[in-house]
């Protein structure tokens, strides 16, 4: 039973569909722009006129009708100036790797500084992740945004004018903390602000500008790279821009009404609510914020740190551990690896040129964008549930693939057939290989080789020249300009072999599966299915968890793929997506077209009974109040019934 029906009002209980305690019953799909709007009489929008008898109906139904039609361009404008931090997560994130070919060479950078300056940021980004539910809980989403982005414009500045590492890697760890920041509060600013029916689109919206500034970051990183001195200083700095654009925006834009409430500031919530909602009543949603805050005052008590009573409290309990899984699942099914390595993975597949390698990994990035954009549209037709699962098969299918592709490369891998002696003083470790495959999961080393129509021959594993991958340390491919002419080839990263092309086109299947459900929905259903006073922490944790894992996944990739090879590490992120498979079936309710005040009572059962019990999106239940308390749970009616 709700925890509102037990808060002593009395209720009674109406549904369209099933009662509490019936199984789910199949209801008509509403579409996507009355997904939010339910109706106690009319299951779909635009139905409602027709059956809705009384009189009252007949009026709640019309009004809900022309609500649907008017959300106001305010909370567009909203959405997009907070995504502004998406984007700048994505940038910061995917810049990097570009400017750190040119930064190596420049500040001749040995392998512990690259690794501080890629990961200072992300482990920056954990802990701002962590803290910034305090400082979300305290200062609201508002002040948490726009020092987001005051970090994310004074690190790009420092990063632009860094002379030295010591002073980029503080540029680092300040952008890092920004996008921490950004990536737990905008997501729940855009759920605040939105009205339910569009809530999830706008969220995953988020998620689009994240892909967005990855993509953009990459055409930079192509574009700059011809630049070989100070290249990287625009790289890192151009992100400056669209930080003080979003800094100024909104300094004009306004805090939550959600948290407005809970701080007891009613009168300033009230009016930002009717600029939000435009020409509709927002009394109803009014109220009904305000009692849930009441309640759950009343009901989680206010003794104790939050995520203490969050973690004793059931429903909150239960929804932590799913928004956290949703997080861990996503990093743990590998995206980051899929797109850092999509350079090598292109290359395995026949494209020799570095700069060509280059240019295709921003074709993975633009994949990664357009098909979140297909999330957008999606999440608010199939929910977040079913769009989650069936991501997460097909992610499981793409990653068995990629690894099959490495797999049979790695079976018909070259053997290297020419062992030539090191110069004098010259590392020689890379000799000792005998197979292509083992010289390239060795980071030191290459292959040097020649071809005969199309086979392999005369090859030899040697050094990489530390300053440049595109060529070796030592003999036949020790000169770029001099070896292209003369027929012979050098390939660091890959093995050249047939079978390549599978583990492209699971690169491939991998984004189209992975960017429109595990991309955004752990995201937006984070931002959706705690209630108000656990919401920052239950983000803050999430978002902790999502960058734990990235560092995590992305530091032990090559040590991971050294002790199991490409193939088996590959095809240990197709398992650990399969158990997540098995989590989302069990444990992701929906919380498509549900107010924000709603979503708790999904918890309300045992974990992990979703995919079986009647917690999920079949039903449609709504509490009417009969007498006392002034609201009611419902699924999006507007009036009260005496
Ligand atoms: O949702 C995002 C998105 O999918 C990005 O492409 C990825 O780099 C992030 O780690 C993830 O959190």
């Amino acid at each position: 039973m709700s925890r509102k029906a037990s808060a002593g009002a009395e209720y009674t209980l109406r549904s369209l569909g099933s009662l509490m305690g019936e199984r789910r019953r199949k209801q008509p799909e509403p579409d996507a722009a009355g997904a939010g709007e339910r109706s106690l009489l009319a299951a779909e929008p635009g139905a409602g006129l027709e059956r809705a008898g009384a009189g009252g109906d007949l009026e709640r139904a019309a009004r809900r009708q022309f609500q649907q039609d008017e959300t106001p361009a305010f909370v567009y404008v909203a959405a997009v100036f907070s995504a502004l931090g998406g984007f700048l997560f994505g940038y910061d994130t995917g810049v990097v790797s570009g400017a750190m070919l040119l930064l190596k060479r420049q500040l001749g950078l040995d392998a512990l500084w690259q690794e501080l300056l890629v990961s200072g940021s992300v482990g920056a980004a954990a802990v701002a992740a962590l803290a910034g539910g305090a400082l979300n809980g305290a200062c609201g989403r508002r002040a948490a945004i726009l020092l987001a982005s005051a970090l994310f414009a004074a690190g790009s500045a420092v990063l632009a004018a860094a002379g030295s590492k010591q002073a980029l890697l503080a540029g680092r760890l300040v952008v890092g903390l920004g996008i921490g920041i950004a990536s737990m509060t905008v997501p729940v600013y855009i759920a605040e602000v939105s009205p339910p029916n569009l809530r999830g689109r706008l969220v995953t919206v988020n998620t689009l500008f994240i892909t967005g500034g990855q993509f953009f970051a990459s055409v930079i990183d192509g574009a700059f790279s011809y630049l070989q001195k100070d290249g990287w200083r625009y790289m890192l700095g151009l992100a400056a821009i669209p930080a003080v654009i979003q800094f100024f925006g909104f300094l004009f834009l306004p805090e939550s009404p959600r948290w407005l409430i809970q701080k007891g500031q009613t009168q300033k919530a009230r009016r930002i609510l009717s600029q939000m909602r435009g020409n509709q009543t927002i009394d109803e949603e009014y109220d009904s914020i305000k009692n849930n805050i009441e309640e759950e005052e009343k009901e989680a008590g206010s003794a104790g740190p939050v995520i203490c009573r969050m973690l004793t409290y059931p429903p909150t309990r239960r929804a932590l551990i799913v928004g956290c899984g949703l997080q861990m699942f996503q990093q743990l099914s590998g995206i980051n690896t899929i797109m850092y390595y999509s350079a090598t993975i292109l290359q395995m597949s026949g494209v020799e040129d570095d700069r060509l390698a280059i240019w295709l990994a921003s074709v993975t990035a633009f994949t990664n964008f357009i098909f979140t954009l297909v999330g957008v549209w999606l999440v608010e037709k199939v929910g977040r549930r079913k769009l989650t699962f069936g991501s997460l098969a097909g992610t499981t299918v793409a990653l068995i693939i990629l690894a099959l592709g490495f797999l049979l490369s790695a079976q018909v891998s070259p053997p290297v057939t020419f062992k030539p002696v090191a110069p004098s003083g010259q590392n020689a470790t890379c000799t000792r290989y005998s197979y292509c495959n083992e010289c390239m999961l060795d980071p030191n080393c290459g292959l040097c080789y020649k071809m005969n129509k199309s086979a392999v021959i005369d090859s030899s594993c040697v050094p990489v020249n530390k300053a440049s991958t595109s060529e070796a340390a030592w003999g036949r491919c020790e000169n770029e300009t001099k070896f292209k002419t003369e027929e012979v080839f050098w390939a660091y990263n890959f093995c050249p072999t047939p079978y390549s092309w599978t583990a492209l086109l699971g690169l491939i299947l991998y984004l189209v599966f992975f960017a429109p459900g595990m991309g955004p929905m752990p995201w937006t259903v984070n931002s959706e299915i705690y209630p108000l006073w656990a919401r920052s922490t239950g983000n803050a944790c999430s978002s902790g968890i999502n960058w734990i894992f990235n560092v995590l996944v992305s530091l032990t990739f090559l040590h991971t793929a050294e002790y199991l090879t490409y193939y088996g590490a590959f095809f240990l992120y197709a398992g650990f997506a399969a158990v997540g498979l098995l989590f989302i079936y069990g444990c992701l309710p929906e919380t498509k077209g549900k107010k924000l005040e709603e979503i708790e009572s999904l918890f309300n059962n045992k974990l992990c009974t979703c995919g079986t019990s009647d917690s999920d999106e079949g039903r449609y239940i709504e509490y009417i109040r009969v007498k006392g308390s002034n609201y009611h749970l419902s699924d999006n009616d507007a009036s009260d019934v005496e």
